[in-house]
């Protein structure tokens, strides 16, 4: 039964961009309805930003550049931290904390580098330290790792976590559109983070890995641990033959459980067979795929940027704190260590490769490549050739699953060879 409470939970917003006005305006627009269903009348009473002549749609008074007036209030309860960034939003956090308020962040590089310990400081004040809308956007994430599948051995963790990238490829793809017209398309859209290398370099994905495999693998990923590529290495003419041989390529953020706490995490676009449920996640929508002992496969999915359905993760938390404030709850359960996982390092992966090539168009070429495979022991799946004028050709190899490392020596190998013009791109294959 719904308890009602009859004081207002004041709330105080940081940062009233994509996610802080999205937050805002649910809150709005739903409140009788969340009053309602919760029992809990919430008030906005604050809303920090930067710039002060940026148009806002609610009274000057509302706001104040001063965060810190936020996070010292007497009078406010929750505070939903949605600047970004670790500066100047760790110090704001562990301050409104330490004042005895409940914190909501959407905020992944902080949780990614600083999650333990400010979770540890709101377990120890008994109050909610709450990061749903972090990972995944509007997909129910966190929570479900941390509870209705806590009991499982997670044993592989594969997601599509990064929207604007997501956007772009899937644009790319279907449309031969441009990457840097795409990208500014995400940023109109809200998707893309304030520096979008962020998304474009994987650093946003890194972030949301790091989160998720920390509370699924009960200890911290720290964000040195996972490997990165962005996807700006990744053309169409790639896309093209991955659809001519079956794939389609995503952006992939991928776990592998190695030994009892030891993985191996690495983000970077891959090349997956168009019959994997990944492969028809588009646009910005984000999805996880994770495999666990009990529950077997499971997949998530939803739209994974954007300000509605973040602002539905970040509600979610705040009627959550709300829920814990009337009732009484007990605050933050502890959901990852702060010990470190241990973290293989890409070198030990075992994985198939796409490559393509650029080579001489003369006899003897392909016995020398064909060597230069075998002395690497990187067996070959599949081949597609074209001559590109008189004198070069264009090859196009589908690895077997081979040694990373040894990939890697293969590819200073066929550099070295004498017949190779260019190694254009190798991209990771997952069957
Ligand atoms: N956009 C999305 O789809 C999603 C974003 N997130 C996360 O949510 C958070 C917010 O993202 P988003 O809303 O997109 O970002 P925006 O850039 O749209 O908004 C950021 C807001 O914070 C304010 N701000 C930033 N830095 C400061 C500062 N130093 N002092 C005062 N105010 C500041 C800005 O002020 P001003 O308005 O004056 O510029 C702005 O209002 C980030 O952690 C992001 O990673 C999570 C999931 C999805
Ligand atoms: N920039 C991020 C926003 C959500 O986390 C993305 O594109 O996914």
């Amino acid at each position: 039964m719904t308890s009602t409470l009859t004081r207002t939970v004041r709330v105080g917003i940081l940062g009233f961009g994509t996610v802080g006005s999205g937050a805002y305006r649910m809150l709005q627009d739903n409140r009788d309805a969340i009053l309602r269903r919760v029992g809990v009348p919430f008030e906005v009473t604050k809303i920090g930003i930067r710039d002060t002549a940026k148009p806002r749609q609610l009274p000057a008074e509302m706001f104040t550049t001063d965060l810190t007036s936020i996070v010292d209030d007497p009078a406010i309860e929750v505070v939903l931290e949605l600047i970004g960034g670790v500066d100047p939003a760790a110090e704001l956090v562990e301050r409104a904390l330490r004042n005895g308020k409940h914190v909501v962040t959407a905020n992944k590089e902080l949780i990614a580098k600083h999650g333990a310990r400010l979770i540890s400081l709101a377990k120890s004040k008994g109050l909610d330290l709450h990061y749903e809308a972090a990972v995944g956007g509007g997909i129910p994430l966190v929570q479900p790792l941390k509870h209705q599948l806590a009991g499982n051995d997670v044993l592989k963790m594969m997601g599509i976590l990064n929207g604007t990238t997501n956007y772009i490829l899937t644009k790319m793809q279907r449309e031969g559109a441009d990457f840097a017209d795409v990208l500014a398309e995400a940023q109109a859209k809200g998707y893309a983070e304030a520096d979008p290398t962020n998304d474009v370099d994987g650093f946003d994905t890194m972030y949301k890995i790091s989160v998720l495999a920390s509370i699924a693998f009960h200890k911290h990923l720290p964000v040195e641990g996972v490997y990165r590529e962005g996807i700006r290495g990744v053309s169409l003419l790639d896309m093209q033959y991955a659809d001519a041989l079956g794939y389609t390529i995503k952006f992939l953020a991928i776990v592998d459980a190695i030994a009892e706490d030891t993985i191996l995490a690495r983000v970077h676009p891959t090349l997956i067979p168009k019959t994997h449920p990944l492969a028809s996640v588009n646009d910005v929508y984000n999805a996880l795929y994770l495999h666990g002992d009990f529950v077997g496969d499971l997949m998530f999915s939803g739209r994974g940027a954007g300000s509605d359905p973040t602002a539905s993760a970040v509600v979610g938390d705040l009627l959550d704190v709300g829920r814990n404030i009337a009732g009484g709850g007990s605050g933050s359960a502890i959901p990852f260590d702060e010990e470190p996982l241990k973290t293989c390092p890409i070198d030990d992966l075992r994985t198939a490769f796409y490559l393509r090539l650029v080579v001489q168009d003369r006899p003897k070429v392909l016995g020398i490549i064909a060597t230069e495979f075998g002395e690497h022991d990187v067996s070959l799946a599949a081949m597609e050739m074209k001559t590109l004028d008189e004198s070069r050709g264009e090859i196009v190899f589908l690895t077997h699953p081979c040694l990373e490392k040894n990939f890697r020596e293969l590819l200073v190998g066929l550099k070295q060879s004498g017949v190779v013009e260019e190694v254009c791109s190798s991209i990771r294959v997952v069957s």
